[in-house]
């Protein structure tokens, strides 16, 4: 269980020391009512882009979001960027196809089972994903006992993960997430030798911060003050695009 701290403004860091981990929605990106709602502007690629430049390719987005979905939001910038999808089970390096992760035939059921559930219910959203599919009740946020013991009892069922997450829980495949993934991208080029850093706002980043801390890194907890692993905190998401333009 995580101990909540007062965590500190992080200093602006020297981009030739470390190696750089962005959640996305609600890191780069603010939250919208909908998954599809969210917008990415020109002056985010801009600054991915740089980036990626002057951090020598150590850059990687580490999103719950599929690689397809963040190559659709964010565009051709992506190209230039490893990419993490899936809460860590899919991953993308520069110039080289995703490696094909099995899709389990569960996911369909459960997407029909969510969509049955709340069907007539407008303000609910399911999201098919890739490795995953998420119930969202950012729109009607009573229903959550009902999404999260459907969640629960549909993951016994059919071995999947439960995922919890802001105003959204998700069943997705399991066996990786964020920490796992950015272990393994620290494992080897260009990654390995720098300080792992990760930013992100949600539970699912928690990994992440507990893996960066434990390389000898650390992690920066976007949002209001939580229990979490981070080690430092950024208020915002535009807090967070003014320190990233710092490096
Ligand atoms: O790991 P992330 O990149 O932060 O992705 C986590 C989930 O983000 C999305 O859901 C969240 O953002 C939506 C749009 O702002 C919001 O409506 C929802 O309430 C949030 O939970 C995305 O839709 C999920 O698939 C990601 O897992």
């Amino acid at each position: 269980m995580h101990q909540q701290r007062t965590l500190a403004v992080p200093p602006a860091l020297d981009s030739r020391d470390i190696s750089l981990f962005l959640d996305f929605d609600g890191t780069l990106v603010g939250l919208a009512e909908r998954p599809d709602g969210v917008v990415v502007d020109p002056a985010l690629t801009a600054l991915l882009r740089r980036l990626a430049e002057r951090l020598g390719g150590r850059l990687a987005l580490i999103s719950g979001r599929s690689i397809a979905q963040l190559d659709t939001l964010i565009g051709p910038a992506t190209a230039a960027i490893v990419v993490v999808g899936s809460h860590g089970a899919e991953s993308r390096r520069p110039g080289v196809p995703a490696a094909a992760v099995a899709r389990p035939v569960a996911l369909d059921a459960v997407e029909a089972a969510f969509r049955r559930a709340f069907v007539g219910n407008a303000a609910i959203v399911v999201e098919a994903k890739s490795l995953g599919v998420a119930l969202h009740y950012r729109g009607d946020p009573a229903a959550e006992t009902a999404a999260a013991a459907l969640a629960g009892q549909l993951a016994a069922v059919h071995g999947l993960h439960v995922q919890k997450g802001k105003m959204v829980v998700e069943l997705r495949v399991a066996g990786a997430d964020k920490g796992s993934a950015i272990a393994a991208l620290m494992a080897g080029p260009p990654f390995a030798g720098h300080r792992p850093v990760f930013l992100g706002d949600d539970v699912t980043d928690e990994a992440g911060f507990a893996r960066c801390v434990a390389l000898g890194g650390g992690g920066i907890l976007v949002g209001p003050a939580r229990p979490t692993a981070a080690t430092a905190r950024l208020a915002d998401v535009a807090a967070v695009r003014a320190w990233l333009a710092a490096l």
